[in-house]
């Protein structure tokens, strides 16, 4: 292992020259030092020191020190102890306190060699592991999508993970969850940064002109086209398009979508030519596709061609630890818009729009906290909430909303609630629900909760 440097801790002399010698010749740069102290001193002194190969026993103290001060202190390097034949008890206690290997003396030159090799590579993962998590923990935010709940902490990794690739990705989620949020926040941490960002609602275009929409269209390639038309896709070329409501495409318009991720080619309308483009796809859809495509809605190759990488934004009552934050923040970004500073909210107000269910999720609370903000009335904000709350309920009757609703996640998330309510009492759980504790048993395996 060339450019290593390890610290070499042994007392007895003639083996600490050997070894010294050795790991020399074998490209290591060697600090060798005969006692606990002496190590101490140089590995204080030397950041460029990765490994440690010591000995158990070192006059009146031990290896495990060492390995004591190494790890309490978090210097970051991979740690090899050589103990005494048989003493297996040092061996597994040396691991226990953190040493990434052991060997049992006496021990061969390849034997050596493999084991600082292993702790070599162990050191390495930690610290990637490290910067990683360092990364992660200073980032209640990435962009503008705020969330430190473990959900969003991995739709930051994975987003931080992607960013660098070209793959496509598909981004699930509930309306107001924060899909083209997440989109642009994948753009602006790529590569691509410094491209458009173009952003399309698939379910807003009229169907008769999506195609140029998106594709673009020479001049007069139909009534009214009097110059050629940039489509969408050329205007993200060296970028990203962000396709919202991709399931609202047309099968014809999914056929060229399709293509142009086979290939890498588009036809505008009335053209002959293909034109090759280099456009980053993310498409997001807040309907299951899945379901889409058993359904013969969504064409089942296109599907997975678009998820290559998923993305899932959780609903804003599945990070619930979230709210309070948000509060913060959309509080900040109106106070700073409309220029002015807003009244604190009170601690009643508080509690109910951090217990309430946000079925609009990020989308609904900010539109409170701008409504707070403009008008100051906590009671308006208050009644709000239950005039949205109560629109779902009508006497006994459940109302059916008019987008329909994902059964599914809707079990799913009733069961979780009925736990949460009845402090994960299944017995309670179940009869706050009617169901028989069987029947809400079978529910929760199905679920998998
Ligand atoms: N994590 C978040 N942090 C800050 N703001 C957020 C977050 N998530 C969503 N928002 C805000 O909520 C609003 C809705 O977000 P966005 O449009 O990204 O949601 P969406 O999931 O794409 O919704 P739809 O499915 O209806 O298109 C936006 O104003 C956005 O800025």
């Amino acid at each position: 292992m060339e450019n290593v440097h390890i610290l070499l801790v042994e007392d007895d002399t003639a083996q600490n020259e050997l070894i010294a010698a050795m790991l020399g010749a074998e490209g290591f740069t060697v600090t060798a030092t005969f006692s606990v102290e002496e190590a101490i001193v140089a590995l204080k002194a030397d950041n460029r020191i990765s490994l440690i190969f010591s000995d158990w026993k070192l006059g009146q103290l031990s290896g495990l020190e060492l390995l004591e001060f190494t790890r309490k202190n978090n210097f970051p390097v991979g740690i090899v102890i050589a103990t005494a034949y048989g003493s297996i008890d040092h061996a597994a206690l040396a691991i226990e306190k953190g040493a990434d290997d052991y060997l049992a003396k006496p021990f061969q030159r390849q034997e050596l060699l493999l084991a600082l090799a292993k702790a070599n590579k162990a050191n390495q993962l930690r610290l990637t592991n490290q910067t990683l998590n360092n990364q992660l923990s200073q980032q209640d935010s990435m962009v503008d999508l705020i969330g430190s709940a473990p959900c969003m902490q991995k739709v930051f990794q994975r987003i931080e993970k992607v960013a660098s690739t070209n793959a496509t990705v598909l981004i699930s989620g509930e309306s107001g969850t924060g899909k083209e949020l997440a989109a642009r926040a994948l753009h602006k941490v790529s590569p691509r940064k410094n491209s458009p960002f173009i952003a399309i609602n698939c379910g807003a275009i009229p169907e008769s002109i999506a195609e140029a929409e998106l594709f673009g269209a020479k001049k007069g390639a139909f009534t009214g086209a009097n110059q050629d038309k940039l489509g969408k896709f050329a205007a993200a070329d060296g970028g990203t398009l962000f396709l919202d409501e991709v399931a609202e495409l047309s099968p014809q318009l999914q056929t060229k979508l399709l293509r142009f991720l086979q290939e890498g080619v588009i036809t505008p309308l009335g053209c002959h030519q293909e034109v090759a483009l280099d456009v980053r796809v993310i498409a997001a859809s807040h309907k299951q596709l899945l379901a889409q495509v058993e359904e013969g809605l969504f064409r089942e190759d296109l599907y997975y061609r678009l998820n290559v990488v998923p993305i899932h934004m959780p609903a804003l009552r599945e990070r619930s630890e979230d709210i309070g934050k948000l509060i913060h923040y959309f509080k900040d970004k109106f106070s700073q818009q409309y220029g002015g500073s807003i009244e604190p909210l009170s601690a009643h107000t508080l509690k109910q729009l951090l217990s309430y269910p946000w079925p609009g999720n990020v989308r609904q609370l900010s539109n409170c906290i701008e409504r707070y903000a403009l008008l100051g009335d906590e009671d308006e904000l208050l009644e709000s909430l239950t005039h949205e709350n109560g629109q779902l309920q009508q006497g006994d009757q459940y109302i059916l909303p008019s987008e329909g609703i994902d059964w599914h996640q809707f079990e799913r998330d009733i069961l979780l609630q009925s736990l949460k309510r009845c402090e994960n009492n299944k017995t309670a759980a179940a009869k706050l629900l009617g169901l028989s504790y069987k029947a809400f048993l079978y529910r929760l395996e199905k679920h998998q909760i």
